[in-house]
């Protein structure tokens, strides 16, 4: 498999949530129809809850077979079960809820309520992983989703801590400079491995760490280089520090 990269601009933050979401349905159709079944990882954030949105109101919707898509995710702040802040939360309230899945192909990150450490969630999550790969390293996702923070944060690899430089498919964060400080995330290994990885910016704040991660391959976000293709799926505002770009 040959990695490429490719950066689509878009009008604004609407137009890009529901692109992605018509592409997130294409891309898990197309993955069921060659194996029967298709896995991706979700994303926290803003515009992530969106394209959820998106995916729930969209008309092809049913061209995928939900029941058969395994659900990982790439990140999770380290609180208890239904906590609103949580990634889970988030991803179950925006859609996961609202349409036809198999339960068993659900696979959230450990609560702490129901693990002591975001490392013992994270060694509970690699051996999840490693179960689903067959016994060791991770599957090969069809789709893996990435916000990106302001800091150029992806997943919960935040640039100059620890966990970015981390070696297995996940591990426990601490001292994250956003709320919570306790996370748990998939490491940038992990996250490579993936067949394709599509980093979704939108909004001006996020235009500065878009350009540094594109243009100079820094910040955790510049690092992102998926095993198949990476794509920046960004709107005008997130581009807008892009000066190659002409759109
Ligand atoms: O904390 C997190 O932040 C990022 C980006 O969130 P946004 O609201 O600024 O778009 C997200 O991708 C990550 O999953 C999450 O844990």
């Amino acid at each position: 498999m040959s990695r490429s990269s490719a950066v689509i601009v878009h009008e604004g933050a609407e137009v890009l949530a529901e692109a992605v979401a018509s592409r997130l349905i294409n891309r898990l159709a197309d993955a069921q129809a060659q194996r029967g079944e298709a896995s991706i990882v979700l994303t926290g954030g803003r515009i992530a809850a969106k394209v959820y949105g998106y995916v729930l109101e969209s008309p092809i919707r049913s061209v995928v077979d939900w029941s058969r898509v395994d659900f990982w995710w790439g990140d999770e702040r380290f609180l208890p079960a239904g906590d609103p802040e949580r990634n889970e939360t988030q991803a179950r309230a925006a859609f996961l809820d609202k349409i036809l899945i198999d339960p068993e192909r659900v696979h959230p990150m450990a609560a702490s309520d129901a693990v002591a450490t975001p490392e013992e969630a994270a060694a509970q999550y690699a051996a999840e992983l490693a179960a689903a790969a067959g016994g060791s390293g991770v599957p090969a996702f069809d789709l893996l989703l990435l916000g990106i923070g302001e800091d150029g944060h992806v997943a919960s690899l935040f640039p100059g801590n620890p966990a970015l430089d981390a070696a297995g498919a996940a591990v426990g964060v601490r001292h994250s400079p956003k709320p919570p400080p306790e996370r748990v995330s998939l490491t940038m290994e992990a996250i490579n491995s993936a067949t394709a990885a599509w980093i979704i910016a939108s909004g001006s704040g996020k235009a500065e760490a878009v350009d540094e991660a594109l243009a100079k391959g820094e910040l955790p976000a510049g690092r992102v280089k998926a095993a198949g293709h990476t794509r920046w799926l960004v709107d005008k505002d997130a581009a807008a520090n892009l000066k190659h770009l002409e759109f």
